[in-house]
């Protein structure tokens, strides 16, 4: 019952977008877009055979149509034929480009935005030449086109139908997706979710877009020069404007507006001479926006890449690498602002024994704890890093030896305060603590904070010694 009723849906609305085509086409049989080649992919593409069915019955329903629409005088057996050879030339194509596409998809998960876009553009360009050719080819067939029209037929064919499946498809796929979330998972990371960000940014865009795209035909019109028509091209950037700081939702929306924009308008406006520069304007600006919708994605996973190289898993504290960058850079503007730097460097007492006696997972415990009670006591501007092990290090900026050391006796004893869920254990921690003298080489204050730990340890352990 789900399936017929989707079925009747699909016709219905493949019916009306094909007769949407016949209202913008330029010469016979050569429309400035073809939006039913757009909904034929998507339902191919989330259907799979389940849409053949309906594609048939449109195919033939549409060719008989066209024949009022042109006034031929065919008999319905011939046209029922041609109606025949219109579904094999249109949805034969459509579906290997479909299925290929989803086996890619699900075959190629984990690759990324990017992959998904290069797969579909790359399908989608090769399918629609397979159906422009084939589509003419059975049109002249039939009789409804001759031999030497083939040539100047194909390639609008050919840019039409591409045209539609790089805008339309996305925006029938992410419809879909709402309603059907488990497409998500072989979209490979491009969600079509939207989001309860401010809508306001993304009209005001859009309208720029359209604005721009009404005044450059106006242009066209009143110079009636090709070179005018180049300017179309120019409206990528917004739309990467678009892509790369709105959610992928948007981009499709816009893509869809403009196109049919800008297909409605050069009829109207007669501009149809220069139809294939437009038609060309909108499948390169589609396809650049297709592929500008990775790069928020390829920032955002950036960012979590840093964000993993620079913390420590389990505490959470500063990785050894990211603290010592922080450092460095901390201690050339000390230099510049001549102002001194500390460095504490501590270590759980006898934490081999708590990990001996009571287990690695209340080991752990303790080092998070710590990690925890030390962040508490520290400034906005210090920095906790943990160097392995049970051993940390604090820079503390601005700072001298005697405030580093009223800073670690503090530690100290909020540390000596740590409550853990086994009662018996007492964590306590060791500190040596250094400042870093001008012009000292990093590794030498880290020798030195570490000469300082170790005369900690040797004085009895849960103090502090300044190096
Ligand atoms: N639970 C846990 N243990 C760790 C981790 N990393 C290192 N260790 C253990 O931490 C212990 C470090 O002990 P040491 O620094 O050698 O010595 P200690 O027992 O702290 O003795 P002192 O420093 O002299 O007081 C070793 O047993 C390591 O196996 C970790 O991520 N989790």
């Amino acid at each position: 019952m789900r399936l017929l009723f989707r079925s009747l849906l699909l016709l219905v609305l493949w019916l009306a977008l094909w007769r949407l085509s016949a209202l913008m086409e330029y010469s016979e049989h050569a429309s400035l877009w073809f939006p039913p080649a757009g909904l034929t992919f998507a339902a191919l593409l989330v259907m799979s055979w389940r849409a053949i069915p309906t594609l048939f019955v449109a195919s033939i329903v549409s060719t008989f149509w066209m024949a009022s629409l042109y006034q031929l005088d065919a008999g319905p057996l011939s046209l029922a034929k041609a109606g025949v050879g219109f579904f094999f030339a249109h949805v034969v194509p459509y579906f290997v480009g479909a299925l290929l596409l989803r086996w890619q998809m699900t075959r190629l998960q984990d690759s990324g935005i990017t992959t998904t876009v290069l797969n579909f553009l790359l399908l989608a360009c090769l399918s629609s030449l397979v159906v422009s050719w084939l589509g003419t080819l059975t049109i002249a067939e039939s009789g409804l086109l001759s031999r030497a029209e083939i040539w100047d037929t194909w390639l609008p064919w050919w840019i039409g139908d591409l045209t539609e499946v790089i805008v339309l498809a996305p925006i029938f796929i992410a419809v879909i997706s709402w309603r059907y979330p488990q497409l998500e998972e072989w979209l490979g990371g491009l969600t079509f979710a939207v989001s309860d960000r401010n809508y306001r940014s993304f009209v005001g865009k859009l309208s720029l877009i359209l604005g721009l795209l009404f005044v450059s035909l106006l242009l066209v019109n009143y110079s009636q020069r090709e070179e005018a028509a180049f300017a179309v091209f120019f409206l990528i950037l917004p739309f990467l404007w678009i892509a790369y700081t709105e959610p992928a939702i948007y981009t499709a929306l816009a893509i869809t507006l403009f196109s049919f924009l800008l297909a409605s308008l050069v009829p109207l406006l007669q501009l149809m001479n220069y139809a294939l520069v437009f038609q060309f304007a909108i499948t390169v600006i589609a396809a650049s926006a297709w592929f500008g919708v990775s790069v928020p994605t390829l920032v955002a996973s950036n960012l979590v890449l840093t964000e993993r190289v620079s913390k420590d898993g389990l505490t959470q504290a500063s990785s050894r690498e990211f603290f010592m960058q922080r450092l460095q850079q901390q201690l050339r503007q000390a230099k510049y602002q001549q102002k001194p730097t500390a460095l504490l460097l501590f270590d759980v007492d006898k934490f081999k024994h708590i990990n001996d006696n009571f287990g690695h997972i209340v080991g752990d415990e303790v080092l998070v704890g710590v990690t925890a009670t030390v962040k508490q006591q520290l400034r906005d501007g210090d920095l906790l890093g943990r160097f392995g092990g049970d051993e940390f290090m604090v820079m503390l900026n601005t700072t001298n030896l005697g405030e580093a050391l009223e800073t670690a006796e503090r530690l100290r004893k909020a540390i000596a305060c740590l409550k853990v869920s086994v009662p018996d254990i007492h964590v306590s921690c060791s500190f040596g603590i250094v400042e870093i003298a001008a012009g000292e080489h990093i590794m030498e204050a880290v020798d030195r904070a570490d000469q300082a730990l170790l005369n900690a340890k040797r004085a009895g352990r849960n103090c502090v010694a300044r190096g």
